[in-house]
């Protein structure tokens, strides 16, 4: 049965609604990025650029990095962006774009964030890399998939009870990373931990400028929570809907985050363009190796 026109919504050239990408523009090896100028600081060091669209805050161009097809597409910030990017990534390579069925074979992306961060743990200094190796969503996207067979729920009630969670925030949810990118991306003196993806930058992540927040402890409490030996160690606004949504669909994502600003220290990054195209020249190369 084709899926319906309000459903599965196609641009007039056919391509998808908000992406606006045919499925040929796209490459199985996906970077992903909020912010869209970062798209073009990643394809500069590509041999070749094959391919360029944007709509809105998603820009996406593909190319080659050393003869490996790569599509870069920017996300702009926040989860609520992430259910229309992986869904529409989804989409592209595994809906025919021609009889609006969802295709006989299943094709897995590789999808690869590369993101900056806010550490909460004073040991983990600004300018650093980190992989997240699992991610502890406070958004609630996910909720709304029927997703508690990949949800580790034990870890998320150790949480709720740590945290003494305010019930009318959503409820915490936690999701791996993908191990066969873990393996690609490690390496000597990158950090790995437990990634927090938030709703908001201010309130959300703990901080204050003129409003106060509804538990002024969270971030001390989010930084001393440990389970199974493994702490959260950074916040941002993407990663969990990004593991979330790709292990439903069966596709491996991995976040790699450039620590920006140290919330433990109070400190910020006296140079955070150079952090982020470190982690970018870090990412591409470790994709090639
Ligand atoms: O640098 P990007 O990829 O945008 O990621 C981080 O920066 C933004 C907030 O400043 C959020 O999107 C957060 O996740
Ligand atoms: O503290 C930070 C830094 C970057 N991005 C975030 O979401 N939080």
């Amino acid at each position: 049965m084709p899926i319906k026109a309000s459903e599965f919504i196609q641009n007039s050239d056919g391509s998808v609604y908000h992406l606006n990408l045919l499925p040929e523009n796209l490459a199985n090896t996906v970077i992903v990025v909020g912010d869209p100028d970062r798209v073009e600081r990643i394809t500069r060091h590509f041999d070749k650029i094959e391919f360029k669209t944007r709509k809105r805050e998603f820009h996406t161009q593909t190319g080659y990095y050393k003869g490996k097809r790569i599509s870069v597409i920017s996300t702009g910030i926040g989860p609520d962006n992430i259910d229309i990017v992986i869904n529409e990534l989804d989409a592209l390579v595994n809906i025919d774009f021609k009889t609006r069925e969802i295709k006989k074979e299943i094709t897995s992306l590789d999808i690869i964030r590369i993101g900056t961060s806010g550490s909460i743990q004073e040991e983990i200094p600004v300018d650093s890399f980190l992989i997240s190796e699992s991610a502890i969503g406070f958004d609630g996207l996910l909720h709304f998939y029927d997703s508690e067979h990949i949800q580790d729920l034990e870890f998320a009630e150790a949480f709720i009870r740590h945290l003494d969670w305010f019930p009318k925030k959503a409820t915490p949810y936690v999701i791996g990373g993908s191990e066969k990118l873990i393996k690609c991306m490690e390496g000597t003196g990158i950090y790995k931990g437990i990634t927090g993806t938030n709703i908001g930058f201010y309130g959300p992540q703990g901080r204050v400028l003129r409003l106060a927040l509804e538990d002024d402890r969270m971030n001390d409490k989010l930084a001393s929570f440990t389970f199974n030996n493994k702490k959260i160690t950074n916040l941002e606004m993407e990663t969990s809907a990004i593991y979330g949504l790709s292990k439903l669909l069966g596709h491996h994502a991995l976040s790699m985050n450039a620590v920006i600003a140290n919330r433990a220290a109070g400190t910020f990054s006296s140079d955070p363009k150079k952090a982020v195209d470190d982690l970018i020249k870090y990412t591409l190369e470790q994709l090639v190796k």
